[in-house]
């Protein structure tokens, strides 16, 4: 059986944080694939202003480099609010022979009891949870842990110092900032 990790996120914009922890699991779990998912409409977060092609766009671009990273689009092109137990039972009744694990870090892990159907959830996918500045790694619910080297990068962090002006090099891949400064997102020039 083949063995996808999959990496759901807003991606706005994805960072080094991202491909750290995908690469992390990868290696530790001797995964096949790692597999990004944008989402369309995250669940727990106002809308985000950045177009939904522009994250798409970018997520592409973070991942260019790594054949093993691939970009999965099931939740855009579902459209509407991306619920994890929707995109996971999609997948399972898709592929039957691969075994998924979820990857998420430490914030999302203390958020797993407000997940939409999460009762039903855990029993469908193995949670790998990482570890993230400030967050713990404990839930009432069964998730593997795996240790990385934590890298307290975020994107709210990027978009932050980019509309400040600021360098957010070595944070996120140069393909990653050379596009958001030829779109002008985040406030950039
Ligand atoms: N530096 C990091 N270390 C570990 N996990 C991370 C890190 N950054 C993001 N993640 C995890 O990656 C997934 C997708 O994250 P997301 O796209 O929301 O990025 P973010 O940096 O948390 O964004 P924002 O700052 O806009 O909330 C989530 O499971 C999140 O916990
Ligand atoms: O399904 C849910 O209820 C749910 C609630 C919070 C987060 N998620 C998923 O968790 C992943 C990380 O979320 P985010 O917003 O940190 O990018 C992303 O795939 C979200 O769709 C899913």
């Amino acid at each position: 059986m083949k063995k996808i990790g999959l990496l759901g996120g807003t991606f706005d914009p994805p960072h080094m944080g991202h491909l750290l922890i995908a690469e992390e699991v990868y290696q530790q779990l001797g995964l096949d694939e790692v597999w990004f998912i944008p989402s369309n409409d995250p669940p727990h977060k106002t809308a985000t202003d950045t177009l939904v092609n522009d994250r798409l766009e970018m997520t592409q671009l973070a991942i260019d480099s790594n054949p093993h990273f691939k970009v999965n689009t099931i939740e855009i092109e579902r459209s509407g609010i991306s619920y994890t137990f929707d995109t996971v039972k999609t997948l399972i009744d898709e592929f039957e022979d691969i075994q998924f694990y979820f990857i998420m870090g430490g914030d999302m892990v203390e958020y797993l009891p407000k997940w939409h159907r999460i009762e039903e959830l855990v029993e469908m996918i193995t949670f790998v949870g990482v570890k993230r500045k400030g967050h713990e790694l404990s839930s009432p619910f069964p998730i593997q842990t795996i240790d990385i080297p934590v890298f307290e990068v975020s994107s709210t962090v990027i978009r932050e110092r980019i509309g400040e002006g600021r360098s957010a090099r070595y944070l996120l891949p140069e393909l990653v900032e050379s596009y958001i400064k030829e779109r002008g997102l985040y406030g950039s020039e």
